[in-house]
C-alpha cells in the first residue's frame, strides 16, 4: 500500500542543526518539507542562507509561531535554549516535535537549575534508541528530546563498559574534542577565525560543562553502580566532527572489552565498532549518520580506554534528529539516513 508523505516543518531552518534537517529530509523518501522559519531571518530567501540547500532556495523563512507550525505531522526546533516548551506546548499533542536543543533533556530538575540555570520546562522522551529499552519509548512518542552532541557521542563510547560492569564507574574521564559548528552559528567572539585557526583549547573545564549532567544521567541509567565523571570538552579548529577519549578503570583484557563492545553494538543501525586496532576519525563520519568506536585497555595504567568519532550535526543533532522521527512515525529507522561518509 503506498503511504503519502508526512508532511515535516522546521523550525530554525537559517541555523546549522535546523539546515542538517532539511539536508537530511530532502533525501528522505517518506517526507515532505513544509515551513521552514527563523528569527531575525524571517522573510529571507532559504537559498541565501542556505546555498547548500539547492531544492529549497527559493523557499522563503517565516517567522517561527505555532501558528506558523501547525498542520504538520511533524516539527522540528532547532532554536536556542529556552525557547521551545512555548512552541511545543501551543501545538498539538498528535504533532511529533522533536526538539534539538537542551530544554527537555534531563530529568532532574536540580541539574537543570545547576547547570542551566532558570526554570527546567520538563523531560521528555530522550532521543538516543541506542540506549536500552530507549528504541520502544520512542516508537510513537509525540515529544522527543534530541541528546546533545558530546552526550551521544561519550555515552554511546561507554555505555557497553557500563551495562557490563567492567569498569569502575567512579572513575569515568572523557575528554572530547569538538568542530566549531557545535557553538552554532549566531556570531560570538570566541569563535572568530583568528582566535580558532591554527589553535586548540579547552573549555567549560572543572565539570562545569552543562553536557555533564546529561552524560551522567544516561549512563547511570544502564547501572546500579553509582556513576561520577570527569568531563573536558576542547574546542578545535574544523567545522564537523566530535572525537571523544573516554576512559575508566578496569580489570579486564583488551579482548574482552573488544568482544563486550561487539556484543553491545551487533544490531546497531549507525554504531561501527571499528576492526581492533584501527582508531576512530572525525573525517570518516562527515555527513553521515554513524558513529566509530573503538576499545582497548592500557594494561599499565589499569584503565578501559574507548574513542568515538560523530558528526556533531549529523548523528549528533540533526541526522538523531532524523531516526527518532522515523521512530516515532513508525517508518524504517534508517530511512533517509546513511552510514557512508566522505573521504578524503
Ligand atoms: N550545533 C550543534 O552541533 C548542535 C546544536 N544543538 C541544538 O540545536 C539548537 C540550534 O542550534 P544551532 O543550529 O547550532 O544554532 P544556530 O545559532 O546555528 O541556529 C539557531 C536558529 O534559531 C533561530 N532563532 C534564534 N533566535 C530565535 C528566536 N528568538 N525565535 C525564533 N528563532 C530563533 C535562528 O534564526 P535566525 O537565523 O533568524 O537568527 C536560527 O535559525 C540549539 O538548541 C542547540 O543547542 C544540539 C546538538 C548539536
Ligand atoms: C563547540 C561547542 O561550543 N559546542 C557546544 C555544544 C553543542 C551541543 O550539542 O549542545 P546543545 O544542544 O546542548 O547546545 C557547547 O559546548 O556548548
Amino acid at each position: 500500500m503506498h503511504m503519502s508523505k508526512r508532511r515535516a516543518a522546521v523550525a530554525g531552518a537559517s541555523g546549522y542543526a535546523g539546515g542538517e534537517v532539511l539536508r537530511l529530509l530532502l533525501s528522505h523518501p517518506d517526507v515532505e518539507i513544509g515551513a521552514v522559519t527563523a528569527g531575525s531571518n524571517a522573510g529571507e530567501r532559504l537559498g541565501v542562507l542556505q546555498p547548500h540547500l539547492v531544492p529549497l532556495a527559493d523557499r522563503v523563512l517565516e517567522d517561527t509561531t505555532p501558528e506558523t507550525l501547525a498542520g504538520h505531522d511533524v516539527v522540528f526546533l532547532g532554536l536556542p535554549h529556552g525557547q521551545s516548551a512555548v512552541i511545543a506546548n501551543a501545538l498539538p499533542e498528535e504533532t511529533v516535535v522533536i526538539d534539538c536543543g537542551a530544554d527537555f533533556r534531563l530529568t532532574d530538575s536540580a541539574a537543570w537549575e545547576k547547570f542551566y540555570g532558570g526554570e527546567h520546562a520538563g523531560s521528555w522522551p530522550y532521543g538516543l534508541p541506542e540506549l536500552d529499552g530507549q528504541r520502544d519509548k520512542l516508537a510513537h512518542a509525540t515529544r522527543i528530546a534530541v541528546p546533545g552532541c558530546y552526550p551521544t557521542v561519550s555515552t554511546l563510547a561507554l555505555a557497553p563498559a557500563v551495562a557490563a560492569g567492567i569498569i569502575d564507574a567512579t572513575g569515568i574521564v572523557v575528554v572530547a574534542a569538538s568542530g566549531t559548528s557545535g557553538a552554532g552559528k549566531a556570531p560570538k567572539p570566541h569563535l572568530l577565525g583568528s582566535e580558532v585557526m591554527g589553535s586548540a583549547s579547552a573549555y567549560g573545564v572543572g565539570g562545569t560543562h552543562r553536557h555533564t549532567p546529561e552524560i551522567v544521567q544516561n549512563l547511570s541509567g544502564l547501572t546500579d553502580a553509582e556513576v561520577r565523571l570527569s568531563f573536558t570538552p576542547l574546542l578545535v579548529p574544523m567545522p564537523r566532527g566530535i572525537l571523544a577519549t573516554c576512559s575508566a578503570p578496569t580489570t579486564v583484557t583488551a579482548e574482552e572489552a573488544y568482544a563486550t563492545y561487539e556484543k553491545a553494538f551487533a544490531d546497531e543501525p549507525f554504531v561501527h565498532l571499528l576492526p581492533a586496532g584501527v582508531w576512530p576519525q572525525t573525517k570518516s563520519v562527515i555527513g553521515s549518520n554513524a558513529i566509530h568506536v573503538q576499545v582497548t585497555v592500557d594494561e599499565d595504567a589499569g584503565r578501559l580506554v574507548a574513542v568515538a568519532a560523530v558528526d556533531n550535526l549529523a548523528k549528533g543533532t540533526g541526522g538523531a534528529a532524523v531516526q527518532c522521527m522515523n521512530l516515532a512515525l513508525g517508518l524504517d529507522e534508517t530511512a533517509g539516513l546513511s552510514t557512508v561518509g566522505i573521504a578524503p
